[in-house]
């Protein structure tokens, strides 16, 4: 299922740009005055392949797994606030419940692999196994669990798709998850971990400065080879940072835009682009997150994202509230007006 999705995923189609360019400059606006909007829908109509691209109804997949390496102490939460972060979820109050409702997007809660039975009615019960083992001591997984993680993610964006969705939001929770990204972060950059951990759920300084040795001493032992995507996500996890990657590949597959979240969001989708450089086509970005190691993340991707509002919760929280600005996006090209129909005049490079 992996290498059939792998193999699926086209680069987007760039000769339509053209046509989509004459189309917005036809707008009763001056050309190019609806600046980033013009080139978000742009981009939209390259990675659908539709000339009136449609973003609604969106889809929401959290996906949820627990972290061995919580028992360094590396998180300001207990692990078995994932769990109960699940069953929050299901009931309908955490934030991304709340933007997800404002947004209409359909939200599917996927549980890969939360360490302990999870109380929640709805939730998608797709478990690799009870949480990673903790990095420091042993490989987070098998390469076999890992792959399996990332189709559990494919079949997600799957069911996404055939629901009727148009644009795909990721999100997650998994306590020690920030810790798991900086590890892969550093393993796939080759960036020094001091410039890329954060304070995650909010942890002091003293305690930053642990998380910067556990990850350099994980490092160490553990070798990582960044050449071998695959092999970093299955020593340094996680099982939720892994579907996530699978999401975005089965989303591209089916030519459905992305709009990635924060950190942790980003850097799954920095290991679904070095398995398939093709899914950097499909990707927008909606925010920069407070965590340092964002930054160098969109740097390696060449990304620009959309808004800077100081968040750092993850849960796909970011991508929701940066949704209405794609749905303007289309929406200006749907219902907007051309000179030629509204009968006004227009200047030197429209006709
Ligand atoms: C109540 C609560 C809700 C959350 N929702 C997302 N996160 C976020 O925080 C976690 C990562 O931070 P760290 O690596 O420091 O543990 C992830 O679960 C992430 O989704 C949450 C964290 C908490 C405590
Ligand atoms: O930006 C994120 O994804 C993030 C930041 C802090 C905690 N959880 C997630």
């Amino acid at each position: 299922m992996l290498a059939d999705t792998l193999a699926a995923i086209a680069p987007v189609d760039d000769t339509l740009a053209a046509t989509a360019q004459t189309r917005l400059d036809n707008l009763t606006k001056p050309p190019g005055s609806l600046g980033r909007l013009e080139s978000l829908v742009q981009s939209l109509i390259c990675m659908s392949g539709d000339i009136v691209p449609r973003v609604s109804p969106p889809g929401v997949i959290v996906f949820a797994a627990d972290h061995g390496v919580a028992e360094e102490g590396v998180s300001a939460f207990p692990q078995e606030v994932t769990a109960q972060m699940v069953t929050n979820f299901a009931a309908g109050g955490a934030a991304i419940n709340v933007f997800a409702r404002q947004i209409g997007a359909r939200l599917e809660v996927v549980d890969v692999g939360v360490n302990g039975d999870v109380e929640g009615e709805g939730v998608v019960c797709d478990k690799v196994r009870r949480g990673t083992a903790n990095f420091c001591r042993e490989d987070a997984m098998s390469l076999a669990e890992a792959k399996r993680a990332i189709e559990v993610g494919i079949r997600a964006a799957g069911r996404s798709h055939d629901a009727g969705c148009r644009c795909l939001i990721v999100g997650e929770m998994g306590i020690a998850n920030t810790t798991s990204s900086s590890a892969l972060l550093a393993a796939l950059s080759g960036l020094s971990v001091s410039r890329l951990v954060g304070q995650g759920t909010g942890i002091d300084i003293s305690r930053l400065s642990h998380k910067a040795e556990v990850i350099e001493g994980a490092l160490v032992a553990r070798k990582p080879d960044p050449a071998q995507p695959l092999e970093v996500l299955a020593k340094l996890g996680g099982l939720e940072i892994a579907a996530m990657a699978g999401a975005y590949l089965g989303a591209a597959a089916r030519r459905m835009p992305i709009l990635v979240d924060g950190f942790i969001a980003t850097v799954a989708a920095l290991v679904a682009c070095r398995l398939a450089p093709a899914v950097r086509g499909y990707l927008l970005f909606a925010h920069r997150s407070c965590e340092p190691g964002h930054d160098a993340a969109l740097e390696l991707l060449e990304a620009r994202p959309l808004l800077d509002l100081q968040l750092r919760l993850g849960e796909g929280t970011g991508a929701a509230l940066a949704f209405p600005l794609l749905e303007a996006a289309c929406r200006m090209l749907s219902e907007m007006a051309t000179f030629a129909s509204a009968g006004v005049a227009s200047g030197d490079k429209a006709e």
